[in-house]
Formats: C-alpha cells, structure tokens, sequence
C-alpha cells in the first residue's frame, strides 16, 4: 500500500542537530548532526555501548537531547525496541502483542473492531505467523516473536519505521523475509532506520549508514562509511573510552 502521507520523497523528515544525548548528565552520544531523508534505509552500527540504541530512543520521542536538537516533521512512527527489552513473561497473546500498533488509533482501552481483527489476522498471515492469534507470547521461540512484533509494526502503517537489532538471535530464512518486508516499506515511500551488526548484512541493503562510537565516526552512503579506515577509527575509539564517563566531548577533542 503506497504511503500518502507528508513529507514527500526525498524531503528531510528526520534533522539532528548537535544533538548530545544521555542519562542525566551522563551523555552516550555525542554532539550528533545529521539528516534522514524520506524514503532512505539508514543503518545505525557501531561496537557495544556506542550510543545506538540510546539514539533510537531519542528519535522515537523516548528520550529529549541534552543539548542541542532532534526534529521530526511530523511523521507517524513505529518504534521497535531491542528484544531485551522485552518481557515475555507477561501474560498476553499474539493478537494482544500486535494491537499494540492500534493503540494511537483505538486507544488503549479501546474495544477492537471485527475490522481491527481482520488487520491483525492479515498482518499476522503476512509475516508468516498465521493462526497464531491466541497463541500465549511465552510460548514463541525467538524468531517467531520476532515475526510479532514486526506484525505489530505493519498494523501501525507508520511513515517512519525505527528497528532496534531486528534481527539479533533470528535465523537467516527469517532475516530473508524480514528483509523483504523492509525493502516494501521503502517501495511505499516509508523511511527505515535500523541498529545492525552484520555489516555485510549493512553492505548488501541499507544505502546509507551512521557509524558510531558515541560520537559520529561517519554518516551517509554505506560505502564511504563503512570503510577499513573509520571502523578501525570506531574500534580506537572504543578502545578508549571509559565506560561510565560522565563528560561530553566537544567535537574538537573526538578520535581523529
Ligand atoms: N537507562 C540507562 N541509564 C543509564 N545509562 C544507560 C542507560 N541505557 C544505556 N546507558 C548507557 O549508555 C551508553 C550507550 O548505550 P546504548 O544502549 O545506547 O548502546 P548500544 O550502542 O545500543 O549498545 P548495544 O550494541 O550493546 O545494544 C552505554 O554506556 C550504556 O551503559
């Protein structure tokens, strides 16, 4: 289904500006600037505690800047958070799981329609988890909760789409088909940002890239980013930074 919404193709929807962004005073990352066009998959890498996550949140309206600024125009968004993240223990079905996505349109409390139903069935039935409605989320293997919780994306039918390592512990016929669905939401003018490790994985379908390592290594097309040169500049930086360090770099004191 092609996406009408604003702003059309090309135009800037996601604009960060200085943005240094953490926990209290403590700052993961630092004096971010950069944009996301419409219509762009844009992967987010970088090593363990590099400020990947963190900068999601912020996107996703989850967290504010400490200084400087994270601008959205306006966009519907779907935010996808890290499976970590997750509880599974809680008690609650599929179909509970993925109308979730509603909740902007239905309210929480709101009572689901046989309309809702059916976009809950068909979005289950397209991610390959048909029937699986009432099945309890405790009793999903990684993969297939996986599956639900992109299902929960697709109901949501957001203009930006922010996945937090979609596809950590999932098996690689179900990275295929997830990949498959991400390259439909692009093909509907819908704008993807992504936390991945597999850098081949990066190579092969997202166009563009941020690097990170608290601060940004590099920011645009996938091949001018990820070169031997900045990650062995992320993997320095890393090296030397102190794990709970309470300060900020300006950007004149960042790894060269
Ligand atoms: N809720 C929190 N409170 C305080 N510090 C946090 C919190 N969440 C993350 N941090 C810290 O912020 C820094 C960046 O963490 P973040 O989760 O953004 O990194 P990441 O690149 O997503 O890492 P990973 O690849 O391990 O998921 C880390 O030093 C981390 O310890």
């Amino acid at each position: 289904m092609p996406l009408s919404a604003n702003p059309p193709p090309g135009d800037v929807c996601v604009s960060l500006t200085d943005a240094t962004i953490g926990y209290g005073a403590r700052a993961a990352v630092h004096h971010l600037s950069g944009q996301v066009r419409r219509g762009e998959l844009t992967a987010v890498v970088g090593a363990n505690g590099s400020g990947k996550s963190t900068l999601i949140k912020c996107i996703a309206g989850l967290m504010r800047p400490i200084s400087g600024d994270c601008r959205l125009s306006h966009l519907a968004t779907a935010y996808m958070p890290q499976q970590s993240e997750l509880d599974r223990s809680f008690p609650a079905q599929v179909r509970d799981v993925v109308a979730l996505g509603l909740w902007q349109s239905r309210g929480l409390l709101g009572r689901h329609r046989q309309a809702d139903c059916d976009r809950i069935a068909r979005a289950l039935q397209a991610i390959g988890l048909g029937g699986f409605e009432t099945r309890s989320i405790d009793s999903l293997s990684g993969g297939q909760m996986r599956r639900a919780l992109f299902a929960r994306v697709l109901v949501q039918d957001a203009a930006l789409i922010l996945l937090d390592e979609p596809f950590n512990a999932i098996d690689e016929q179900t990275i295929g088909d997830l990949l498959a669905l991400i390259h439909r939401w692009q093909a509907e003018g819908r704008t993807v940002i992504a936390v991945l490790h597999d850098l081949d994985l990066v190579r092969a379908h997202f166009p563009r890239s941020l690097l990170l390592a608290r601060h940004s290594i590099a920011w645009g097309p996938t091949a001018t980013v990820l070169t031997p040169e900045n990650l062995r500049r992320a993997r320095r930086f890393r090296q030397n930074w102190e794990k709970d360090a309470a300060w900020c770099l300006e950007p004149s004191e960042q790894v060269a």
